[in-house]
């Protein structure tokens, strides 16, 4: 069996790697990443300074998945910029970037393009997590004048994390922002579910402490619209790549996602609750399912979904 993934460039033994903000944060996190058996490492996403985030508790794990309310915490964008100019593995490394301000992504970005280093930035259009603050990928108008300056900055190729859409003419119109720009090789989808608020009985409180408990959900929850993205914006985005994200915890999701139309699968929850041996599990997980419908390669299957 051959779960390997060829795209931009890039060679993935697996399909499989962590979502941006999960066990991404330090150095000693992504170095466990990159001797794992995912197949990319990507980057909590970074601001121009390093940020604590919000209060905690602002992360727990539920029955059926995960909500969070992280409020960006990261070393700041040099940190990972050190860590990518002395990375030197043919595994492939995204740099997650979600600067406070457009201005702010396009100073990382600009900084990025001076280095020419051999990793892929993933532009977060979608943290649901800053009071007061907009998820970018929600304002279509916004997000076509971000696209637009950042293509002009960095002028190489990029990607970006969108948050879930729930409506079909939202996934045409966001489609139709995106088919507007030909470096924008790939989009992940999706981020968490923005704002739910997970209540426990017997306190009778919110679970975590940021906005009165709202926070993104991961996990169980998410999964049927993950899929749902990564098959509209399949179609929808001509000579694009789509990056799944959400549900995955086996190798039955991970097929999905692919089935879907991904390209490769993105684990976060279950990451977060299993650390990196999650990886080596739903790989064999995966391939047990290729051979009992006897697939070789991922290509066989990828983006064929059928319908009824
Ligand atoms: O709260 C966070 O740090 C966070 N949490 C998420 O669930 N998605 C994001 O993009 C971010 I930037």
């Amino acid at each position: 069996l051959d779960l390997s993934v060829s795209w931009l460039g890039m060679q993935m033994a697996s399909p499989l790697f962590n979502a941006s903000g999960v066990h991404c944060r330090t150095k000693e996190e992504l170095e466990q990443l990159r001797r794992s058996a995912a197949g990319a490492v990507v980057t909590k996403s970074c601001t121009l300074a390093p940020r604590a985030g919000n209060p905690e508790p602002r992360y727990r794990r539920t029955a059926l998945g995960s909500i969070n309310s992280m409020g960006l915490p990261n070393e700041g964008y040099r940190y990972y910029l050190d860590y990518a100019q002395a990375y030197d593995d043919a595994k492939p490394l995204f740099l997650s970037i979600s600067g406070m301000t457009l201005e702010d992504t396009l100073t990382i970005l600009a900084e990025l393009a001076t280095l020419k280093l051999p990793c892929l930035p993933e532009v977060n259009l979608s943290c649901p997590n800053l009071p007061g603050k907009p998820q970018l990928g929600y304002d279509f108008a916004a997000s076509a004048e971000a696209l637009a300056a950042i293509s002009r900055v960095y002028a190489q190729p990029f990607g970006v994390k969108l948050p879930p859409y729930f409506d079909p003419v939202h996934f045409a119109a966001m489609a139709a922002v995106l088919n507007g720009f030909p470096l924008l090789r790939f989009v992940t989808c999706i981020n968490s579910v923005g704002n739910g608020l997970v209540i426990d009985l017997d306190s009778e409180a919110a679970v975590i402490k940021p906005k009165g408990g709202l926070g993104g959900l991961g996990g169980d929850y998410v999964l049927p619209t993950a899929l749902a993205n990564v098959r509209e914006f399949a179609v929808l985005l001509a000579d694009k790549h789509v990056i799944g994200c959400g549900g995955v915890k086996s190798g039955a999701e991970a097929f999905m996602h692919i089935l879907a139309g991904a390209t490769a699968v993105q684990v976060g929850t279950c990451l977060h609750e299993e650390g990196v041996s999650a990886f080596d599990r739903i790989e064999e997980e995966l391939a047990a399912i290729m051979q009992a419908k006897g697939y070789q390669r991922l290509e066989e299957f990828r983006g064929r979904l059928k319908t009824l």
